[in-house]
């Protein structure tokens, strides 16, 4: 379904450990590689996260593989399609890390709005085979608990609704991929505990296919199928967790042996990208 290779994304300036400025080796000096020579494959229908310190390239690779970044080597390819032709086909939903509501929409109108615009997507996407984009956004504002919010504007809402309302937004397109960039960072432990509860059980009914950055080992574990661990920069991938837990896990106890395995390997791993051990 999403298919990464060889990425590079570089920027001018020199930053950290990825700066390259000043070598002789074909680019543009004074510029540094956010990302270098990274290969990522996700599979249809599966949930992964990706996790690494901070400044290693998560939201970047997000953002080329939303179509959001131009590759300066490599490919990325989003249903076997460049990322900006399946975004143009409304096949892609974002989730920033702020909500970016428009304030003067009520909740029901900022998520039916995607549908809204750009109808010849919908028609090309229609004519492909997919899915029909609009009729279910009632449905799933009330999945993700704000049915009761409909009409309300966003200054109305606390954080954690606000959040609630971009992913909803995101999820009514009924996007063949999700890529969620830290979406519960700005709200508290205990509102991000229900919004992780939320987004479990509402992706156990969609089924779509998620990239979901986040920096909790606990939120990459209960939520995936595997988790990509990054180092950098320059960004790259140091090892894929198969999280092989039992689903559905939405309101089962979780927990356990093979839980806390999973949670000390990959514990291990950030220690060692923060550590910068992994070259
Ligand atoms: N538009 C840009 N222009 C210049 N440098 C950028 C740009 N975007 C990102 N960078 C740099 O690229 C590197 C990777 O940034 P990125 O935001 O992808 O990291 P991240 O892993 O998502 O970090 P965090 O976990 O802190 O959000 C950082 O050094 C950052 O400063």
């Amino acid at each position: 379904m999403i298919t990464v290779r060889g990425l590079r994304r570089s920027y001018p300036g020199a930053a950290g450990r990825g700066a390259v400025g000043g070598r002789v080796d074909g680019r543009v000096d004074g510029r540094f590689d956010a990302i270098a020579g990274l290969d990522l494959h996700v599979p249809e229908g599966s949930f992964t996260s990706l996790i690494g310190p901070s400044g290693c390239g998560k939201s970047t690779l997000l953002r080329a593989v939303a179509g959001l970044e131009d590759p300066d080597d490599g490919e990325v390819l989003v249903c076997g399609r460049p990322p900006g032709v399946a975004a143009a086909d409304k096949e892609i939903g974002l989730v920033p890390q702020t909500p970016a509501l428009l304030p003067w929409l009520t909740v029901r109108s900022n998520v039916e709005l995607p549908a809204r615009v750009n109808r010849s997507a919908d028609r090309r996407r229609q004519r492909a085979g997919g899915v029909a984009q609009r009729g279910d956004v009632v449905e799933v504002l009330r999945e993700v608990g704000l049915g009761d919010a409909l009409d309300r504007y966003p200054h109305e809402l606390s954080g954690g609704m606000q959040q609630r309302v971009a992913l909803a937004r995101a999820v009514a397109m009924r996007p063949r991929v999700l890529l969620l960039d830290e979406p519960f960072s700005a709200v508290d432990e205990i509102t991000r505990e229900a919004l992780r509860r939320q987004l479990l059980a509402l992706w156990e009914h969609v089924r779509t296919t998620v990239i979901f950055v986040t920096h909790s080992v606990r939120e990459a574990v209960v939520l995936s199928d595997t988790v990509v661990v990054m180092a950098g920069p320059p960004g790259r991938v140091v090892d894929v967790v198969d999280v092989g837990l039992p689903r559905p896990r939405a309101g089962a106890d979780l927990g356990g042996a093979a839980m806390h395995a999973v949670e000390d390997r990959l514990r291990r791993e950030l220690a060692a990208a923060w550590a910068g051990e992994h070259g």
